[in-house]
């Protein structure tokens, strides 16, 4: 296949609220198809393809001839890589956020065993290795045919129910027994769990829904979709003054996530190389809530008592002790009245590692909104994604005591949850789950 070097994007925008992307962290494709580059007649008929990024701006008929190719943009040209061999984790785990994402969950089909599973997660990384890379099949949907990377991710998971499914019971780690329930659980058994789970994130919305669809097809005849969800976030560049993401409640949010540069960070997150289940070292436990935010109630409340919730304030997340963003809080400080500043049961203090015998996950969340509800209420929320080495001691640790009285919590549903095994990344030629599957 013919290449082209596309003109070296501008760097992009920090984004304090996900960790730096060390070492599965973008980087930018510097070679890019031909297709993809100048558009072709044939995929794309006799209208042809403009450019992604800086070219989509020349509108279709423009972009009859193959002239002089438009670089693709910063956002378009960046490329996360599958592999690497200084990353031991899949993307998207450390990766910034990306504005586009789906969740999906599949079952394996009755008859589907080891073997097929194994099949499919061979198909599935193939795919999601291509797509990453900005390959798009040329036999495919189209949806990305004129697009870049875009910093698409996909992300592949095993849930508890898998290894009964492939005879791998024995196999099966302890850190992957059910959550314990909890009261402000309003589960849906029908959007939670699964056997299989794929996070996918892009910053474009069609690059996303292209690779979601790339894997349901080569889901067909071994594992049926269960449930799936979807999700945004701020798009990279949107703001002149990039900061840690905001919900849709209008908090900032992810300021004190772990950071990759903590010495602790890669115990915390990752399983560590002295993990019983061989094959799970150096992968992570993805916990996936939908938690809807009961908005109606929460924007009746002054931007005062809001702040008094979560402890930060709304402007900048600095906390309510004063500082920056990033200045720590003060638990222990005390206003006039004589009471903490940073009320007993703020949100940020009652999930702090300092209240949770020092347990923390890596928070890295899509905003979600499905319509509205038939009282008129937005069905609007966080598809909260956590990660960490061990959920016992770190999300459900930290759910517990949120559960047992935050001030967050009136405002919240969690309508789905699941948890999942996230395996490293795949090695040269393998693919992800293969010591599992294959050991
Ligand atoms: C069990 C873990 C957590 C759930 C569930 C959760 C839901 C949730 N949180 C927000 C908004 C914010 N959370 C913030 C901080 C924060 N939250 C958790 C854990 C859960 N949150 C932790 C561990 C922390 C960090 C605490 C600390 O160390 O300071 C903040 C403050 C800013 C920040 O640090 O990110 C906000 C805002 C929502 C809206 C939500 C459910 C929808
Ligand atoms: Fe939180």
């Amino acid at each position: 296949m013919s290449k082209r070097t596309a003109k070296a994007p501008e760097p992009r925008a920090p984004e304090p609220q996900a960790p730096a992307p060390e070492p599965a962290g973008p980087r930018t494709a510097l070679t890019l198809s031909r297709r993809r580059l100048l558009g072709t007649v044939g995929a794309a008929g006799a209208a042809g393809l403009v450019v992604g990024g800086a070219g989509g701006a020349l509108g279709t008929a423009a972009a009859h001839e193959e002239g002089p190719a438009a670089a693709l943009s910063s956002l378009g040209s960046t490329e996360v890589p599958f592999r690497d061999d200084r990353a031991k984790q899949q993307a998207g785990i450390t990766t910034p956020l990306q504005a586009s994402g789906h969740l999906v969950a599949f079952d394996l089909a009755p008859g589907s065993d080891r073997k097929a599973a194994a099949a499919l997660l061979r198909r599935w990384s193939r795919t999601a290795e291509e797509l990453m890379a900005g390959r798009t099949p040329d036999a495919d949907t189209g949806v990305a045919l004129d697009a870049g990377p875009s910093s698409l991710t996909v992300t592949f998971g095993l849930g508890h129910s898998f290894f009964d499914r492939t005879g791998l019971t024995k196999h099966r780690p302890d850190q992957l027994d059910p959550l314990p329930d909890f009261s402000a659980d309003a589960l849906d058994p029908e959007r939670s769990n699964g056997d299989l789970w794929i996070q996918i994130g892009a910053d474009d919305a069609l690059v996303a829904f292209h690779a979601l669809r790339a894997l349901q097809k080569d889901a067909a005849g071994t594992a049926r979709l269960r449930w799936q969800m979807n999700g945004f976030n701020r798009t990279p560049g949107a703001t002149a003054h990039p900061m840690t993401a905001r919900n849709l409640m209008g908090q900032v949010d992810g300021t004190n996530n772990p950071k990759p540069t903590d010495a602790d960070f890669d115990r915390r997150i990752f399983v560590g190389r002295d993990a019983e289940q061989e094959w799970m070292r150096g992968g992570s436990y993805a916990v996936v809530r939908r938690i809807r935010m009961l908005l109606d109630d929460w924007e009746k409340r002054s931007r005062h008592e809001q702040e008094r919730v979560i402890g930060r304030r709304k402007d900048n997340g600095a906390p309510l002790t004063g500082g920056s963003e990033t200045t720590p809080m003060k638990l222990d400080a005390t206003g006039a009245d004589g009471l903490p500043v940073i009320p007993a049961n703020a949100h940020a203090r009652v999930a702090a590692p300092e209240s949770n015998q020092g347990a923390a996950m890596l928070r890295r969340p899509f905003s979600y909104h499905d319509g509205f509800r038939e009282d008129g209420a937005p069905d609007a929320g966080l598809l909260f994604v956590c990660w960490q080495a061990d959920p016992l001691r770190a999300f459900t640790q930290i759910q517990r005591k949120l559960d047992r009285g935050d001030a967050l919590s009136p405002f919240l549903r969690h309508e789905a949850s699941g948890l999942y095994a996230v395996p490293p990344a795949a090695v040269p030629g393998g693919y992800v789950g293969q010591p599992l599957l294959e050991g």
